[in-house]
Parts: structure tokens; C-alpha cells; sequence
């Protein structure tokens, strides 16, 4: 029988995020961290350990089918592989940054100069479309100390909170790409591995979507649950059950994460009372 081959980063920022929504689609997987290759016990799958830069290669050459990948790192080397699911965790952009007292603005001030990355065809493309031509000095890693050492006059890299930026007395100038992890794939798939695949998307889906909800009860005289129901989304209409109090009733419902608090301040201001939230484990449609 074949099995699903997925890459997922041996160590670093993704790797525990990426394990977990393995194990939360129920998929047993002996904790092999020190080995490159597991299998899972319970579904056809095999988990290579790779690092997250050598990934969109590894899908290109077979070797792997599918994969969890900064999806900037996609945008660096892997315009032909496919986005399958955006993850939403290792949320980051890749932007341009420039010295903080400098008077530059941004990429246009930037032709003729160095810019120092890890990310060159990403800010390649990004010079071209702004027409800007400046010189890209390649480096793997601790990019933002290049202009503090003369090595260039700007830098294109990660930037999450910034405070790797403030640190190196640097601010960003331009937002290239925003980025989160992503389930990738190859994009020639055997019908057979397809199959697997849309299998596990169904159970990668009831997880990401149960993650991002939240079941809701409530309580709520009658005279109330008109206005209530209306504040709802809920996956359908709510459950609404009588309390053993006379003229109460039990309301039960889901709501996604984005407009939670709001939802919440408007239920108690319409008359809902002791409001229980709980996470949910899975949810399928
Ligand atoms: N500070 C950050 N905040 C949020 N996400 C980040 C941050 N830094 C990197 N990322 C995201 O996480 C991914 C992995 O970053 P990490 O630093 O763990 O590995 P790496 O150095 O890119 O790769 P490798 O596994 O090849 O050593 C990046 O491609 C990016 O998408
Ligand atoms: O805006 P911030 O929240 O400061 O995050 C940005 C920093 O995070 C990443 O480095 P990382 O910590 O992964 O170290 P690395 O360069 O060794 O990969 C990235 O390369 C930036 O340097
Ligand atoms: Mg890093």
C-alpha cells in the first residue's frame, strides 16, 4: 500500500506546531526527533525530519509529497509547488529594513546600495517590480547586524514583533510578503496519494477549524432568547433547552475566534447569564 510522505521540520520554529496538528488528526507517531525518517502507526504516513529550507527541493525531487513550510520560503524556491492549507502559526513578513536615523524611505532610495538576505530571490523579484537595481549581498544567517558592521546599507529578512530590528537600531522601510506556515505539496501527486491526501485534509480541516471556534453555553430568560438568537452565528441555528427554572432556558452554540469578545459583550448586554466557554476538539461539517 503506499504511503504519504510529509516533511516537517527537524528542529526549529515550525517543528512542535507541525507535530501537533499531526497528533491533534490522531495520527500516532513515535517520538523520533534524533531519527530522519518515522512512521506513523496508525495511518499511511511517513514523516521525514528536514530542514525548513531544504523542503520546497525535496518536494520538487519526489522525495517527500507533501509538507509543513514557511510559506515564504515557497515564495523564495518553491513557486511551483502547491499551497494546499495556510496553517496559521509562525505568522511573520519578510520586509526590507533600513538604519533608524537614516533619511532614506524605502526601496526607492535604495538603487546602487547593498542590501544584505537570506531571502535573494524574493527581494530580487521584489527590486524588480519596484524597478530599483541595488546589489544583493547573500548571507545565511544574524542578517540584521550587517549594516552596523558596514556590510550593507540595508537588509531584507524575517520580521515578526521587531525586536530583533530595534535591537540592531534598525526600522523596516518596506513590507515585502506576509508569511505563516502551510501545508504544501508536490504538485504531481498519484491518484492514489491524492486520495490519502484529501483524507488527511478532511481531518487537518476539523482541526484547524475547531481550533479557531469556541462552544458556547449560556443561559437566558425567554423573554430574552429572540435577541440573543439573533447575536449568534453558530455552525447552524443554536440548541436552545429549557432550565428547570420556570421561563429559562439553556442556549448552546459555536463562534469562531475573530469576533469572539464582541460577541460575548453583546450576549451579556442583550441579557445572557453565566456564559461557560469551552474548547473544542474537532469539527466536522
Ligand atoms: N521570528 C519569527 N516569528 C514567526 N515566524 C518566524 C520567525 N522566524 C522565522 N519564522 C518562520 O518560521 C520558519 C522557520 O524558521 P526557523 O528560524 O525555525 O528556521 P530556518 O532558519 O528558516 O530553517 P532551517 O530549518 O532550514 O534551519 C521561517 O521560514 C518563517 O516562515
Ligand atoms: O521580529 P522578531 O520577533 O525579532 O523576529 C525576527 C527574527 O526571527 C528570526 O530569527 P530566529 O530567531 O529564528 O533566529 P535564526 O536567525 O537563528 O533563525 C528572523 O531571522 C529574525 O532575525
Ligand atoms: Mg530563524
Amino acid at each position: 500500500m503506499e504511503k504519504l510522505k510529509i516533511a516537517i521540520q527537524k528542529s526549529g520554529r515550525l517543528h512542535d506546531e507541525s507535530l501537533k496538528i499531526l497528533k491533534n488528526c490522531g495520527i500516532s507517531i513515535d517520538n523520533g526527533r534524533d531519527q530522519l525518517k518515522v512512521e506513523a502507526s496508525n495511518f499511511p504516513l511517513e514523516i521525514f525530519y528536514l530542514r525548513n529550507g531544504d523542503i520546497p527541493q525535496y518536494l520538487r525531487d519526489g522525495i517527500a509529497d507533501l509538507a509543513i513550510v514557511g510559506e515564504n520560503l515557497l515564495y523564495e524556491k518553491g513557486d511551483d509547488l502547491i499551497i494546499q492549507r495556510r496553517l496559521g502559526f509562525s505568522k511573520c513578513k519578510v520586509s526590507l529594513a533600513i538604519p533608524k536615523q537614516s533619511t532614506m524611505k524605502g526601496v526607492k532610495d535604495l538603487e546602487g546600495m547593498q542590501i544584505a538576505t537570506s531571502y535573494p530571490n524574493t527581494l530580487q523579484k521584489y527590486l524588480d517590480k519596484q524597478g530599483v537595481n541595488a546589489n544583493i549581498h547573500l548571507i545565511t544567517g544574524s542578517v540584521e547586524i550587517a549594516p552596523n558592521i558596514g556590510l550593507a546599507d540595508a537588509i531584507c529578512d524575517i520580521v515578526s514583533s521587531g525586536s530583533t530590528l530595534f535591537k540592531n537600531n534598525l526600522k523596516e522601510s518596506d513590507v515585502i510578503l506576509n508569511s505563516e506556515a502551510v501545508l504544501a505539496s508536490s504538485p504531481t501527486l498519484s491518484k492514489e496519494k491524492q486520495e490519502l491526501l484529501d483524507k488527511l485534509m478532511f481531518r487537518i480541516d476539523s482541526v484547524l477549524r475547531a481550533e479557531n471556534s469556541k462552544y458556547v453555553l449560556l443561559n437566558a430568560p425567554n423573554d430574552k432568547l429572540e435577541d440573543i438568537i439573533k447575536i449568534l452565528p453558530g455552525m447552524k441555528s443554536p440548541t436552545i433547552m429549557p432550565l428547570a427554572e420556570s421561563n429559562w432556558s439553556s442556549v448552546h452554540t459555536v463562534i469562531t475566534q475573530e469576533k469572539f469578545w464582541e460577541i460575548i459583550d453583546e450576549l451579556k448586554s442583550a441579557g445572557a447569564e453565566s456564559i461557560i466557554v469551552t474548547p473544542i476538539e474537532k469539527m466536522i461539517l
